[in-house]
């Protein structure tokens, strides 16, 4: 994997790794889906969909989904990774018709919640197919899990080692689960998307041996099937060292289990987390140069304790669903703002903000921005796309070069919102969520639609 370029601090007002393009209209495709282009008149078009045309039916904002993009990325992981399973993690970005695209594609689907398991179910995905994720499943969702077949629960708690049991007692099922373990590894990410250091809610400790004792319990459950052992670092990982500490660390666990319990569990999960490029500071590795690196950390580690390489998967949602969508906006008002030093930054507001993407004010994450509906002449100024939301840090792209005869009623597009964007939109003062346009050789379908009025009102009993 490529390390992360670090941004390396700011000049004046904005970070070093921003630098002015050369031309303000082109796109930098690293950071687009593979079908986004641009023609001679600056009109960005996704999957041969033009997106004036588009926004002509749907309005702004709206996401804007490259099905071909989506169906290329998921089956490059799945190929890169044949011998592993690849569970698509839906909480990125899941509807149905997208649950169904991943089953298609021979992906299988990671769930954490009963919402989303009822979506998988909904698209009909094979429950054996599923995985079921998340720190506090209640004892009601275990039981649908159960129930349903679905393929494996990761176990998060010695609670949730007893409601299994229970569970599998009760029922007479039988509940195949995988410890999520906590390999206490400093993952070089946004603290607050980093999973595997001690002090978070995630997991079991290796290092307490709350992990060893987890999987003891469970080992001696009747009705419970031990696959293997679960770790996920965290996510917009860039660099493997976080990786291989953690395959050191899930592996000689693997081996006390082995010599102490006289079981060598069958799979191990390496999780999700595998970066995307949303400014040109992101290298991101493609899934074929991933594959050899995670394949081989492990097959390394396996060798060094004498353990047999266990069944494999993966969990990569970002790495999916990031770069396969933008969003397009409609800029409403713009305002030069001066700075110190005499300069100026010149503040976009869009249609929309922190409604539809919360990651810039949650993890100061960056994006990259770009008119979508016509070129332009004018030199590039320092901009910063906000949105409309009653707060200073409801900010969507902090740092871009835009031209500068940027005015109200151009489209903007803002490319790498598919992970997390639609998944964690509000109604924060009761926007109305943007719908997901899916886009495919000129063809354009709405496969989430955007929310109306009534159904605000329709938990609001008035
Ligand atoms: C357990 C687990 N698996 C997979 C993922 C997917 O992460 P990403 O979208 O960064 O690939 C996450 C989210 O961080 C996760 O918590
Ligand atoms: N939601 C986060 C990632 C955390 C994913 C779930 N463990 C993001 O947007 O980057």
């Amino acid at each position: 994997m490529n390390s992360h370029v670090s941004p390396g601090g700011f000049t004046g007002t904005s970070p070093v790794w921003l630098r002015e393009p050369e031309d303000v209209n082109a796109l930098v495709p690293a950071l687009w889906s593979a079908t986004a282009a641009k023609d001679a008149n600056g009109v960005l078009a996704v999957g041969g969909v033009a997106l004036p045309d588009l926004v002509a039916n749907v309005n702004t904002p709206a996401y804007v989904l490259d099905e071909v993009d989506f169906r290329e990325r998921a089956r490059a992981f799945r190929d890169a990774f044949s011998g592993y399973d690849v569970y698509y993690a839906g909480k990125a970005f899941l509807c149905t018709e997208v649950a169904r695209w991943v089953a298609q594609e021979g992906l299988c689907l990671d769930v954490c919640s009963d919402g989303e398991l009822s979506v998988a179910l909904r698209a009909e995905v094979d429950p054996a197919k599923i995985g079921y994720h998340g720190n506090n499943k209640t004892p009601m969702e275990l039981r649908r899990a159960i129930v349903t077949g679905v393929g494996r629960i990761i176990v998060d708690s010695f609670d949730e080692v007893d409601r299994v049991a229970a569970i599998a007692a009760e029922t007479g099922m039988t509940a195949r689960v995988m410890v999520r373990v906590t390999a206490g590894v400093e993952a070089h990410t946004h603290e607050y998307i980093a999973t595997a250091h001690e002090d978070q809610k995630f997991g079991l400790s290796i290092s307490s041996g709350d992990a060893f004792e987890a999987v003891r319990r469970l080992l001696d459950a009747p009705g419970v099937e031990l696959l293997g052992l679960h770790s996920h670092i965290g996510s917009q990982i860039f660099d493997s060292s976080g990786f291989e500490v953690a395959a050191r660390r899930v592996l000689a666990l693997q081996t006390r289990i082995r010599d102490e319990l006289g079981t060598e569990l069958p799979e191990m999960d390496l999780g999700g987390g595998f970066g995307i490029a949303y400014t040109t500071q992101d290298d991101p590795s493609d899934p074929k140069a991933l594959a050899e690196e995670l394949t081989a950390i492990v097959e390394h580690e396996c060798r060094g304790y004498g353990l047999a390489v266990p069944h494999l998967s993966i969990e990569p949602g970002r790495a999916i669903v990031g770069s396969a969508m933008c969003t397009v906006y409609t800029a409403g008002t713009v305002k030069e703002v001066a700075l110190d030093g005499g300069v100026t930054r010149t503040y976009v507001s869009v249609d929309g903000g922190m409604s539809d993407n919360i990651r810039t004010a949650l993890y100061d994450a960056d994006y990259s921005a770009t008119l979508a509906g016509r070129a332009s002449s004018a030199e590039p100024v320092l901009g910063r796309v906000v949105g409309k939301h009653c707060e200073s840090g409801d900010i969507v792209v902090k740092h871009e070069f835009l031209p500068g005869d940027i005015a109200p009623g151009d489209l903007i597009a803002v490319p790498g919102t598919g992970a997390y964007g639609r998944s964690m939109a509000s109604n924060y003062n009761h926007a109305l969520r943007p719908p997901v346009v899916a886009v495919r050789d000129g063809e354009s379908r709405v496969i989430v639609r955007r929310e109306t009025e009534a159904d605000l009102f329709a938990t609001d009993l008035g």
